[in-house]
Order: C-alpha cells, then structure tokens, then sequence
C-alpha cells in the first residue's frame, strides 16, 4: 500500500503497541537548560543512568547572555540553571556545548550544522521547535519534561499516531519572498490551531527549490500552526548538505545511507487526511500584525479590521490582538515605526539568513530611532559570517553584532524588551509578552527586519533590489 513520508518513518521506529499509543524508538535526543532539569533530577532520584549517552547531546542556548561569555551574566537563577546542566551532563557521560564551546548554539541550528539529525531518524528535545529537523525528512517533535526524563531513561517514548496534512506550495516565489515570507503565509492561510494533530508534509515546486535552512526555516514553524511535526522529503539538497559534516556517515556508510534515504518519501498515490495548496507566486512580504503568527498579511496590505472576520472568535482575537499591538484598522505598515529590529533564533539564525540580511543592511544605516541586534543562531553560524565579511556589513550599518544564543527571541535573558517597544523580529511567536511584557513583536523575514531597521518602519523589501 502506498506510504506517506510519515507513516514509513513512524512504522520503522514503533517497538511495540501500547493500546490506541505506540512505544517509539528515538534515535537522537537533544538537550538545552531549561526542560533537563527536573528530568535528570527524576533519573537521579530513581537511580537511574542515560540509557544511550551517545545519542544524546547538549548546548546552553535560552539563559545565556549575548553580549558575555560569563555563566552569570543573566544572574544567578540563570547560573544555576546552566551550572546545573552542566553538572548534569558531566555526571551522565553526555556531550555538552556550553558557553564559549566552538560548536554552542541554539540546539536547533547546532544539532543540524553537525550532521546530528538525518533523514529517517526520529529526533527529539524538551523544546516546542523541534519540528525544525523534519527539514531533513527526520520525525522531529518537542517534548515535555517528564518525556525528557523517560527518553534519557529508556531512548523511548509512549506517542499517539498524528493525522497527516500534505501542504503544496506551487510554483516560483517572486524575488525578495523567503521561506519566512513562505510559512508566515501557510500559517495565514491555515491559522495558529489549523494544523492541530496533524503532522504536516511540505511538498511542491517552491519547496523542493528551498536550501535546507529555508527549510529549516518551514519546519520550525509547523508548530504554530499547532501542528506535532513537519516533514520535507530528503533528496539531492538534503544529500549534498550532510556529506561530510561531523557526525553524518562517512566512507562505505554513505552510500547505503543515502540508498536508505532516497526510499524515504510519500508514494504515489499516498492518503493524506487533508490538502493545503498555496500558489507561491502570490506571496507576498509577510508581517504579522497581531499576536499569533496567523495574524499576517503582506507588507503592503492595509490592517484589518475586527469585522473582516466572519469568524466570532477570530473576530473577537483580532481586537484584542489590535489594541495590544498599539494598531487600527486600515493603518498602512509603512507608518508604523519600529523601536526594535531582531535578526537572529532558530526559525532565522542561520548563515543564509544573515546574508540576506547583510545584503539590505549594506544599503544604508540603521535609523537614530532604532536599536538593531544581530545574534548567529551559533557558533559556527558566527565563525562562517565573520569570514564573509558580514559581521562589518552590520556593524558599520550601525547593528549589534552578538554570540549566539535566543537571545530576544523570548524574555528568558538579558535581551528583554520594555512595554510599548515595538519589535521587528526574525523568530517564530509573538504572542502577548513573548520579548518582554508589555512588548509588540512583529514577524517578519531577516531581509524585512534589515529594511525596517534602515527606513525606522516596515518597509517592501522588493524596493530595495537592484
Ligand atoms: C524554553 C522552551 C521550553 C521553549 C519551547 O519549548 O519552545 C522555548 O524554546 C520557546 O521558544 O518558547
Ligand atoms: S530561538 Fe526562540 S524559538 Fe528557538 S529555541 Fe530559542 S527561544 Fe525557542
């Protein structure tokens, strides 16, 4: 019978059936500060070991500062959390990153750049964008704390079968449109629950083109659509991009990983329980202009009112979202200035998301209204811009040039915004206080984010191609 993607992944990893639930087998567990602790304090309790440590791998990413390598720097609750990680790791023979490593970064742009995550695999982290590493045709999901604790015990986990949604996006994007400008339009098409139990495949023209950190870029917002996981078949892309990263097959077992990989996607034929099309050449620069990333209209769209939308709850969602976001109905996007510009996570942190910025940055200065940070989603990230010049593209234009880490994507450090501030921001959620209390964040790609910080406002990135 023809097979999805996820059904032929999902089939190759069940150990046993546990009811309506299956115990799966994870191939890769990833490890960041903030949801480990609890986790290794249960194994301890219960005297227990890292049942596979070499499938386990850990980085400080969320509590750490940008602007110091110092363990403290965010204060003492911070401290204690990254001391504790380490602690941790050192106890159970796992592999950490920490702060000032070589190979530190956010686990999401880290875990790829090694080659950790490969096609087939089944990828897990105490962390809701885990979805990121089904770019690679791996099942990659977030978990909670007490899953933690269970796949560092066992390397398994009790999981729920996902309904399947095939999203198509066909054609060419116009230029100037990103992957960013891609999934912001999917999640407005679809909405912030439209994926609910679902796991998502991308498929399509305008997909198949993207390298794999714009896939990357896609995968990591499946869920905010609400979605388990997405997926993206591997081909030629995903080969090219593995060959010869550290821990990706070498020698004789490339080969027969690759063969292994190309088997690796949907069947003709294959059922999907629901089908999105999108026509890419109709996307246009997206922003969000209110406080779930579905809330998103093209940069030259006027603000909607409450009543466009026929709707109750969204109709309801949508004032409350206007007055929170400082907006009225009919406001242009090119009005409305910015306090804040925030290139960088693991939705936009990655080497060719800060080429693109760079691009625009080079083009002019970041305007006397604004304060621009710029944070490489890791250390490798940062070492490859450096090289390329980028970092001096931003700094010249008047941009902070950071260590990696979440930095502003979320109040969890010392990059916190202030009530009122007014953030154009390259990462995933925007929801009510996610950069600080009282904070407005708008989602928008790192080539958008580079022009407000230049024109003080949104602005069509397409104005500013040669
Ligand atoms: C801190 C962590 C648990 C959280 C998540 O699960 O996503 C964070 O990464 C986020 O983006 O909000
Ligand atoms: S960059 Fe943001 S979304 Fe990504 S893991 Fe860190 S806090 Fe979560």
């Amino acid at each position: 019978m023809a097979k999805t993607l996820y059904e032929k992944v999902w089939q190759a990893h069940i150990i046993d059936q546990l009811g309506e639930d299956s115990l799966i087998y994870i191939d890769r567990h990833l490890i960041h500060e903030v949801t480990s602790p609890q986790a290794f304090a249960g194994l301890n309790e219960k005297g227990r070991q890292v049942r596979r440590p070499d499938r386990t791998i850990a980085t400080m990413d969320h509590s750490i500062s940008t602007r110091s390598l110092a363990l403290d720097a965010c204060g003492p609750q911070n401290q204690l959390q990254l001391q504790t990680l380490a602690q941790n790791c050192e106890e159970h023979n796992v592999q950490l990153f920490p702060v000032g490593h070589h190979k530190q970064g956010i686990v999401h742009v880290m875990g790829p750049e090694l080659g950790l995550i490969l096609p087939g695999m089944t990828v897990v982290c105490g962390d809701s964008h885990t979805a990121t590493h089904g770019a690679f045709g791996a099942l990659a999901f977030g978990i909670g704390t007490s899953q933690v604790e269970h796949v560092l015990a066992t390397q398994t986990l009790k999981q729920s079968r996902g309904k399947s949604m095939l999203i198509k996006v066909e054609g060419q994007v116009a230029e100037g449109i990103t992957a960013k400008d891609i999934i912001l339009a999917i999640i407005g098409k679809i909405g912030h629950a439209g994926a609910t139990g679902y796991v998502i495949e991308y498929a399509g023209e305008a997909i198949r083109a993207l390298s794999m950190e714009e896939r990357m870029t896609i995968c990591n917002m499946s869920i905010e659509a609400g979605a388990k996981a997405g997926m993206i078949a591997p081909d030629d892309t995903t080969f090219a991009y593995l060959k010869g990263r550290e821990f990706a097959p070498a020698d004789d077992q490339w080969d027969a990983a690759v063969e292994y990989w190309q088997s690796l996607h949907s069947d003709e034929g294959a059922q999907f329980d629901t089908v999105v099309e999108l026509y890419a050449p109709d996307i246009a620069p997206q922003v969000t202009w209110g406080t779930n990333p579905g809330q998103v209209i093209g940069v030259n769209t006027p603000v909607p009112a409450p009543s466009d939308f026929s709707d109750p709850v969204e109709l309801e969602s949508a004032k409350k979202s206007l007055a929170y976001m400082g907006l009225k109905p009919g406001d242009k996007l090119s009005d409305v200035p910015v306090s804040h510009v925030f290139i960088g996570s693991c939705t936009n942190g990655r080497i060719e998301d800060l080429r693109s910025a760079a691009k625009i940055a080079a083009t002019g200065k970041v305007a006397d209204t604004v304060t621009a940070i710029v944070v490489p989603g890791s250390a490798a990230v940062k070492r490859q811009a450096e090289a390329e010049g980028l970092d001096k593209v931003f700094t010249s234009a008047g941009f902070e040039w950071r260590l990696p880490g979440c930095s502003m994507c979320l109040g969890m450090n010392d990059d916190i915004l202030k009530a009122g501030d007014r953030c154009a921001s390259t990462s995933n959620r925007n929801f009510e206080g996610r950069q600080g209390r009282g904070a407005r964040t708008h989602l928008v790609s790192p080539a958008m984010a580079a022009a407000a910080a230049i024109r003080g406002h949104f602005a069509d990135v397409r104005d500013f191609q040669e």
